[in-house]
């Protein structure tokens, strides 16, 4: 991707993120060969990174430069720990650098969103949009719901043996075999396989909207260039209006650029509200705080931060190689492995070492909980505010050991393990992004208050507890599982809730889902920072696009969303 631009000058957009919306944003504005589009990144190129490129590859992105490695504040229900929250930071974003998992959530999401023009039925069509899916003859997709024209290619996901019998125990413990239901968004309860976002072995990202070329002769591309902030002007008719941006690389070099129609912010979850702030729009008080002269007062930046938590728990089994250790952490597998993958690109480092999934809902296992029945409930919904139409619960398995980069007790020869995952969604606990400088190369602020509301603890709990049972009881699992790995963990031997909360308390961690943190929402809402068309509320020629905007987490892994919001706000600026 070229980088060379000295030539500062007017752009009709700036987009301010080269992440998973910013690109698939420029793209699509640059459709308009009339228009001139900037778009800004903190990053490096993508090429930069090639293990971005790599889909088993995460653990050499994560942590590193290309990771703004921002660390959460003690979060007090974890033991007081602080969690490691990655996010990409090149261009592609966190596209580049995520599970690649594509869980498009359930249409009542978006719906329960309550904004005219964002229904389920608006962000499935616009999912599709996104997609060229490339199917596999084993797989019975729903060719409906597939897109097979967009710029982002998908395929089903080869499984291991070992989620072969996870899906044989899912069914097994009430929960049916759907094979496509994570695109078609229309089964609260049952299994499947994940289409992923790899392509014969290597992974596709939002860079891959500027198409073979990865040029677009009127979209100029800034790298290495901080956002500091948005520059406001307030016009004779007392109308404030987003002008141009004010952007600092690493070396501290300062330059404005000017925009003749619009700014668009793109930076995420973390980077948007931090952008906002630093511009003087976010609450006055807070700004005021932290000597920042309050342009715009807009309570809701950064507030309404949620994120989905996710527990892993492993277990060693007993038959060899139905797992897929013996390929990467065994004597000799990773050299053997790497060298497959530089050949060919093909085998264990070609895809993402997660298997098959599940949705399911408690409601039976949560009647004996006084706080379940304590907890009103409203317009037919569940005290979570879910209807029956949308999952309580995520269950996954992993092919190996973790894949995550933090985990120590790799199985040596002789030994196997994988995991049960459980992630649990509609998060009542909300936390916060503010800043604590106005230097734009700091990380902010990031409070999640995960699990502060009770019930995100029982529905996780429970959730873990269902996990485990699957596990150690399912047909597919009961007679291979040993014990669980590593054995100190003990969890094998969990009955209860209580078991299950002081292990999340240990070690949950997180899904790498926040969002929220600019929500949209209709003119009543207060706390709302955009409205149903991204405008930026109280100031002209300013809109966001990115996992912000979200008013509550859809049940499933955002990227899909996140390429909806892009492409809707791509048809919002057209006027379509
Ligand atoms: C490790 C990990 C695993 C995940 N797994 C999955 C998964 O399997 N499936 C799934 O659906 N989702 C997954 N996600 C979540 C998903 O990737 C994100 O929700 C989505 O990519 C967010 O898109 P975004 O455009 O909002 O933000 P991002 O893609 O993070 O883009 C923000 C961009 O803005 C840039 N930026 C930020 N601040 C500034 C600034 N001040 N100036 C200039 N540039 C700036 C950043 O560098 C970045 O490029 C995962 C995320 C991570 C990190």
């Amino acid at each position: 991707m070229d980088n060379t631009n000295n030539a500062i000058k007017t752009y009709d957009y700036i987009i301010c993120g080269g992440g998973t919306a910013g690109c698939a944003l420029a793209s699509r504005l640059a459709e308009d060969p009339k228009l001139s589009i900037l778009l800004i990144e903190a990053g490096p190129p993508n090429d930069k990174v090639p293990a971005s490129a790599i889909p088993a590859a995460v653990s050499q992105v994560l942590g590193t430069d290309a990771d703004w490695n921002i660390q959460s504040e003690p979060c007090k229900e974890l033991n007081n720990r602080k969690l490691h929250l990655g996010r990409g930071k090149f261009l592609g974003g966190s596209s580049g650098c995520n599970g690649t998992l594509c869980i498009r959530g359930v249409k009542q999401d978006y719906d329960d969103w309550g904004v005219e023009g964002w229904s389920g039925e608006d962000m499935f069509q616009y999912m599709k949009k996104t997609e060229t899916f490339q199917n596999k003859p084993w797989f019975d997709a729903d060719m409906k719901s597939h897109g097979t024209n967009g710029p982002l290619t998908t395929a089903p996901h080869d499984p291991a043996p070992i989620s072969s019998l996870v899906l044989n125990s899912f069914q097994s413990k009430g929960l049916p075999f759907r094979p496509d239901m994570f695109t078609t968004g229309e089964t609260a309860n049952g299994c499947g396989h994940v289409v992923r976002t790899i392509y014969k072995g290597v992974r596709t990202t939002s860079v891959d909207y500027f198409g073979k070329e990865k040029q677009h002769p009127n979209i100029e591309i800034l790298t290495g260039h901080y956002v500091d902030r948005i520059l406001l002007e307030t016009g004779s008719d007392g109308i404030v209006r987003a002008s141009g941006v004010k952007i600092q690389d690493a070396g501290g070099e300062v330059k404005t650029i000017q925009a003749r129609i619009e700014i668009i912010m793109t930076a995420g979850a973390y980077g948007s509200p931090a952008i906002l702030l630093r511009s003087g729009i976010g609450p006055q008080e807070e700004l005021s705080q932290l000597g920042i002269e309050s342009k715009v007062n807009l309570p809701g930046v950064g507030k309404n931060l949620m994120d989905h938590l996710v527990m892993l728990s492993f277990y060693e089994v007993s038959k060899p190689d139905v797992t897929n250790d013996h390929l990467i952490w065994h004597t000799g597998a990773r050299e053997k492995t790497a060298q497959e993958y530089k050949a060919s690109r093909t085998g264990f480092f070609s895809q993402f070492p997660f298997g098959v999934f599940a949705f399911a809902r408690l409601d039976e296992r949560l009647k004996d909980s006084e706080i379940w029945q304590k907890t009103n409930q409203t317009n037919g919904r569940d005290p979570m505010g879910t209807t029956e139409n949308q999952p309580h619960v995520e269950f996954w398995n992993t092919e190996c050991y973790s894949p995550k980069y933090m985990f120590k007790d790799f199985p040596p020869d002789g030994h196997y393990a994988f995991a049960m995952a459980t992630t649990f969604y509609s998060p009542r606990s909300l936390g916060e992004v503010t800043i604590t400088s106005t230097n734009p190369t700091a990380n902010p602020r990031v409070q999640h208050n995960y699990l502060s509301d009770p019930l995100d603890m029982l529905i996780f709990s429970e959730g873990c507890r269902l996990a485990n049972e699957i596990a150690l009881e399912g047909v597919g699992t009961k007679d291979i599982i040993v014990g669980s790995w590593p054995a100190a963990h003990g969890h094998d031997k969990y009955t209860t809730r209580e078991d299950w909360q002081q292990a999340i308390r240990q070690r949950a961690d997180t899904c790498y889902h926040p969002g929220g943190s600019c929500k949209m929402g209709k003119g009543s809402d207060e706390s709302a920072v955009v409205d149903e068309q991204l405008r930026v509320r109280g100031i002209a020629n300013l809109r966001i696009a990115d996992a912000s905007i979200f008013p509550t987490l859809p049940s499933g892994h955002p990227q899909m969303a996140v390429f909806a919001v892009a492409e809707k706000a791509a048809d919002l600026i057209k006027g379509k």
